[in-house]
């Protein structure tokens, strides 16, 4: 290469960067690029073939060099529903609230005018129904049947997820039934098929076992196919963690666990291998999709189970996690919507196909203010 004419004059900070020291190298590891220093009527210049900064320096480039892409077609919005008609604040949970099935209708119709077709239902539910066996949980005039049929014959074109477990149900706060204080994992398997078979009649697309019992998905499959049901899916909660970021969705369904705590069944947070032979499991068994939760803390978790399998990968971005955003916005500590956007984005990159979070209908409808994609 050919240098301009000498350098003007300029005032430099660096020592090393003075004209006298042109072939000073300054960069302690020696990279493969020369760290020579040529100050000239171009100002300073430090010869390198690559720029990373090149691939960044318009919006344009940098549109057309993303690697991913998050839209609302991703999402899983979660509604919390209860028997009441009036809608309910979740203290814990700033902006979330239980819906009354009416105002369920209102929220579903406003999340897909911004391309939010997916949901999931969580059920408050009447102490007074709640039993070991949970035999609310398949109960044809329950509140998830009855919620799953009114969104399917308004907004057909709609995707209804359930969730299966009997902790919304169960008088001891637990996912399973209990006997002498264990949470017995076969009885469990036979209440959740009946629950699922109760929302595949009332028109659930997807079903999600969010229980952690081992063989579950198996034995829904079984259940589902043999009652007609092979179009329904199973998303399974295939690495669900033992974690401390559900509190504030037991505050939601007042599901808090009458005693100990689930780590008999939710995994240890210590744990990454583990993940890998639920998902090894669940993938055998039947699943369609297999999921992730909490999803911030266990990005790597994602990652593992994306690069092991080829079915799609959801995240659950749980409730903690939507709480700790908020009360930072709320005390001014960080900029809600880039925050937002940003960790939906490392969902995506971590390897989710499908993230499922509170913010669902919010970061669509930025992304449809913004035009983002
Ligand atoms: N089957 C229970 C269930 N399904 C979803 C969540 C938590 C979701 C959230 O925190 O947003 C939980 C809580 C738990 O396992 O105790
Ligand atoms: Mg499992």
């Amino acid at each position: 290469f050919t240098l301009l004419p000498p350098p003007s004059p300029l005032s430099l900070p660096l020592k090393s960067m003075q004209p006298d020291n042109t072939d000073f190298d300054f960069s302690p590891t020696s990279g493969p690029e020369p760290a020579l220093i040529i100050n000239n009527a171009a100002g300073v210049w430090v010869p390198q073939r690559t720029r990373p900064r090149r691939n960044r320096k318009s919006q344009a480039i940098r549109s057309m060099v993303k690697e991913n892409l998050v839209t609302p077609a991703n999402f899983i919005y979660p509604l919390f529903i209860h028997e009441e008609n009036y809608c309910q604040d979740i203290e814990s949970m700033p902006g979330c609230e239980r819906h009354s099935l009416e105002h369920m209708l209102v929220e579903v119709e406003e999340a897909m005018r911004y391309g939010v077709k997916t949901f999931v239902l969580f059920p408050k539910v009447a102490d007074e129904l709640k039993t070991n066996y949970g035999v609310e949980a398949y109960n044809p005039n329950g509140i998830v049947p009855r919620a799953v049929s009114l969104i399917k014959s308004k907004f057909p074109e709609a995707t209804v997820c359930t969730d299966v477990a009997l902790d919304p149900y169960s008088d001891q706060g637990h996912d399973g039934v209990v006997e002498d204080g264990k949470i017995l994992n076969d009885v469990t398997i036979n209440q959740l098929c009946k629950q699922v078979i109760c929302q595949a009649r009332a028109g659930a697309d997807v079903v999600a076992p969010s229980d952690m019992m081992d063989g579950r998905v198996g034995a829904i499959r079984d259940a589902l196919d043999s009652e007609g049901f092979t179009d329904v899916s199973i998303l399974a909660y295939t690495a669900k963690y033992a974690s401390a970021y559900y509190g504030p969705f037991r505050d939601a369904l007042d599901s808090h666990p009458g005693f100990g705590d689930k780590k008999t069944y939710q995994q240890d947070p210590s744990n990454g291998r583990e993940a890998l032979i639920e998902a090894l499991l669940d993938e055998a068994e039947g699943a369609d999709m297999l999921m992730v939760k909490p999803g911030m803390p266990y990005l790597d978790i994602i990652r593992r189970l994306k690069d092991n399998s080829n079915l799609p990968i959801a995240a659950y971005h749980v409730s903690g996690e939507y709480s700790m955003l908020k009360a930072a916005v709320e005390k001014g500590w960080l900029n809600e919507k880039d925050v937002v956007l940003e960790t939906l984005t490392c969902f995506k990159r971590a390897g989710a196909d499908i993230i499922l979070t509170y913010y669902a209908k919010q970061a669509a409808k930025w992304m449809a203010e913004d035009g983002l994609y």
